[in-house]
């Protein structure tokens, strides 16, 4: 058997692979390779003889399952990875619950609601209640029901919980717990299960059905979890249960970075595993083999200001690298301005590709001006979360035909479609439809089948409208067996009208609609051609439904041009690592959150949350914030984060600005004046004239934050205004030239391409005459 492989590993990482006696826990700091660990320590239990089906690995998103699997393969054999049971835990548990489904009352067709499906129902019972939604706050009743869920409160426990009851009385919203046990009883109607279900519902068959727990704890004959610090507890019980016979389970994780407990991640988890496995062996990594030793050190020293942690020692090899760059701009706008100017200076200077480099920030609202500024240098980028490919309208009304079609039970989906494309349905039909299903406890469908029988209020042209609907809808989900998944698709969005409705105009949110939907087929196409690549016999709609709907925010990358900056919250970016990282917005009010400032708890998390923000990054940091930021229609003054103060000075490369006065950099209000006259004085001319980037050569000295090394050139090689020709630009006009660290640097309009800022040394320019 060759285990060569194993010399990839250091002396305590190889222990940690190799031990497969009993339960073990590897706790160790940022990128000390954990998940380098559970990867090989899958492709150690393969090559003894372990069989892929009986190995169980939990990640934190698929993409880290399929990079996993992939190293895996390389390392065993694709056949042999192909088997493993690896992904998030909703991916892996909706898969039992699929084929388990009728064991706890659910058809293995359920729908799973997203959070999008699950606020409108929280919206329909809130209103039906005749609630006042001011109080009764969508958002906050949902997180309430994700919590019980979570800790595996059902309505009647909920009901039991003094607790729960006392604090929903103190926070003005009594009837929770009447909206929880109805929405719960909605879902089942409509067959669906929210995200949370998938945990609490597994819990559930496991607990009812001893028989079918016994069946997966001698499937899985060894556990593998990532990132064990953001578990929670329907997470942790799973876990517990399968691997209680046997204790063949291998948890990795950090205290320090764990950031969920939003979303009811419990950190001790990770602390209680010794107790919660009595003869668990616990591994210490301490290399670090992703950072310079200036990032690692710097991160220490941040995380050090935490009080709860377990202590560990952190090290990096590496070269020192360069101080962390501290970039203090005066506007929102001039951040995402100075991060794509130094985003184009390291693409230049050849050593990084776009797709070494991602900018990191709190909330997704702050990616706009950074996606603008990219723009308009011509930059291409990539954004994980906000609006992504599953969220638009056009493919939400087309996956929400196919989970009728599916399921037909599908109360959000129904409710969608039901009148769109537009065939006469109104609200006041949809309304009475709904009630009159709660009425009889049925599904809404349920009442289309015989609206006779369930009286169903309406006239006898509504009532013809509604039967056509239904039958168009029964003719494809008769097929669902039949068709392959791209087949039936296809179909769905010809016959439904959906194509033809998207098909209106030639506007360009017109032809953005059309290829979205083409591009979904083409999604759908694709996945039947994977399944039969893989010698699986079937490709059905189901199938790729409870794929899509199980998409994390890492996961909805559909571009095939690798090379782009990747824009992410610092949430989406855990486990991920890239050469160069921003991090923008390090301002009071933003990062830490305004919302989690009010206990040393919620503090404490955030600092773990720039904790993984810093450890993301392999050879240059930088930190940027703005004094000024555009919010809810105005302009807000700001300060620097606590947090940079936080970390030990000696790693940091302050703006000259700042310098004199680090130690006063919370201290901002005495030079208030100062910065705000600069910064009225900044609009008192226009910066940015439409499409391009600002051109006034006083004030690129001023936003360079570098204005120590950075001066306008009167003499440069080439003369403001000239025009050059660039291989890969093609024709642009020098607006600006300067010296950047010596060496000659020029601004250049290159008109729908944007205005780049090249080093002439490495830009290959013809000036033209
Ligand atoms: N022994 C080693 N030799 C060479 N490279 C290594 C070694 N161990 C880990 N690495 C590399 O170091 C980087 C970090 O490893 P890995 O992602 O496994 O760390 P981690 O502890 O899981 O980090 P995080 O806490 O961010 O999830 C990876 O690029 C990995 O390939
Ligand atoms: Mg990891």
């Amino acid at each position: 058997m060759d285990l060569s492989f194993l010399n990839e590993l250091n002396e305590s990482q190889r222990s940690a692979v190799e031990y497969t006696e009993g339960a073990s826990l590897v706790i160790a700091g940022a990128g000390s390779g954990k998940t380098r660990v559970l990867t090989y320590k899958i492709a150690y239990l393969l090559k003894n003889g372990m069989a892929p089906s009986s190995i169980l690995a939990l990640t934190f998103t698929n993409k880290a399952a399929r990079e996993m699997k992939e190293r895996i393969a390389a390392m065993v054999g694709e056949k042999t990875a192909r088997y493993l049971w690896m992904g998030t835990f909703h991916s892996v548990f909706s898969r039992i619950l699929r084929s388990e489904a009728e064991r706890i009352g659910y058809s293995k067709n359920f729908t799973i609601y997203d959070s999008a499906d699950s606020k409108s129902l929280v919206k329909t019972i809130v209103k039906e209640l005749k609630l006042d939604d001011k109080v009764y706050k969508h958002g906050f009743v949902q997180s309430r029901i994700s919590y019980a869920k979570n800790n595996l409160i059902t309505p009647d426990a909920y009901l039991a919980n003094a607790d729960l009851i006392k604090a929903d009385v103190t926070s003005r919203i009594p009837l929770m717990k009447d909206i929880y046990q109805i929405y719960c009883n909605r879902c089942k109607q409509a067959d669906a299960m929210d995200f949370d279900d998938l945990l609490l519902q597994t819990n559930i068959l496991f607990r009812n059905h001893p028989d079918t727990l016994q069946k997966y704890q001698q499937l899985f004959g060894y556990i593998l979890v990532d990132e064990y610090q953001d578990t929670n507890f329907a997470q942790y019980l799973i876990v517990k249960k399968l691997a209680e016979q046997h204790e063949k389970i291998c948890v990795v994780g950090d205290d320090a970075q764990s950031i969920y407990s939003f979303r009811g991640a419990n950190i001790d988890n990770i602390l209680k595993f010794k107790s919660s496995y009595k003869n668990a062996r616990v591994f210490k990594l301490e290399q670090n083999y992703r950072s310079t030793q200036t990032i690692v050190n710097a991160a220490n020293s941040l995380i050090d200001k935490n009080a709860q942690q377990i202590r560990k020692t952190v090290f990096s090899e590496k070269e020192t690298g360069k101080p962390i760059k501290v970039l203090s701009v005066f506007t929102d706008f001039e951040e995402g301005f100075i991060v794509a100017n130094n985003i184009s200076d390291l693409r230049f200077s050849d050593k990084y590709h776009y797709q070494d480099i991602a900018i990191l920030y709190r909330t997704n609202s702050q990616s706009r001006v950074m996606e603008e500024a990219l723009r308009k240098q011509g930059i291409p980028y990539r954004i994980y979360g906000g609006l992504s490919f599953y969220q638009r309208k056009e493919i939400k009304d087309v996956i929400a035909y196919c989970r009728l079609v599916c399921n037909p039970n599908d109360e959000e989906a129904l409710k969608r479609i039901i009148n769109y494309p537009a065939r006469g349905i109104g609200d006041t039909t949809v309304n009475k439809l709904i009630e009159c299903s709660q009425l009889h406890a049925v599904s809404a469908w349920e009442v289309l089948s015989d609206m006779l029988k369930y009286n169903l209020p309406v006239n006898a042209g509504t009532a013809n409208k509604l039967a056509q609907f239904r039958s168009m809808i029964d003719v494809f989900a008769e097929q669902i067996t039949t068709q392959n998944a791209y087949d039936l698709a296809n179909s769905v969005v010809k016959v439904s009208g959906v194509i033809a409705d998207t098909y209106t105009d030639h506007s360009p949110e017109s032809m953005s609609r059309q290829e979205n939907v083409q591009e979904l087929l083409k999604a759908i196409h694709e996945f039947c051609e994977t399944k039969q690549a893989n010698g699986e016999p079937t490709a059905l709609l189901p199938d790729f439904l409870s794929e899509v709907s199980l998409l994390t925010d890492q996961d909805t990358d559909k571009e095939t041009d690798k090379d782009k900056v990747t824009l992410m919250t610092v949430h989406a970016a855990k486990g991920l690592e890239f050469k160069a990282v921003f991090i923008v917005g390090m301002e009071e009010e933003l990062f830490p959150s305004p919302f989690c400032t009010q206990s040393e708890r919620e503090l404490e998390e955030e600092r773990r949350l720039f904790y993984v923000a810093l450890t993301r990054a392999e050879e240059l940091c930088y930190i940027s914030y703005a004094k000024s930021r555009f919010k809810n229609g105005k302009t807000n003054f700001s300060n620097p984060s606590r947090f940079i103060k936080d970390i030990d000075e000696q790693y940091l490369d302050m703006p000259a600005e700042a310098k004199p006065k680090q130690a006063r950099i919370n201290d901002w209000d005495d030079d208030m004046e100062t910065e705000r006259n600069r910064f009225k004085s900044s609009f008192s001319k226009p910066i940015f004239k439409e499409n391009s980037l600002p051109v006034s050569p006083k004030r690129m000295v001023k936003i360079s934050n570098s204005a120590g090394d950075k001066v306008p050139t009167e003499n440069g090689s080439i003369p403001t205004g000239a025009f050059v020709k660039h291989g890969i630009f093609g024709i642009g006009k020098v607006l600006e030239t300067s010296i950047v660290n010596g060496n000659e640097k020029a601004d250049i309009d290159f008109g729908e391409k944007g205005v780049k800022s090249l080093l002439l040394k490495f830009a290959k320019l013809e000036v033209l005459e």
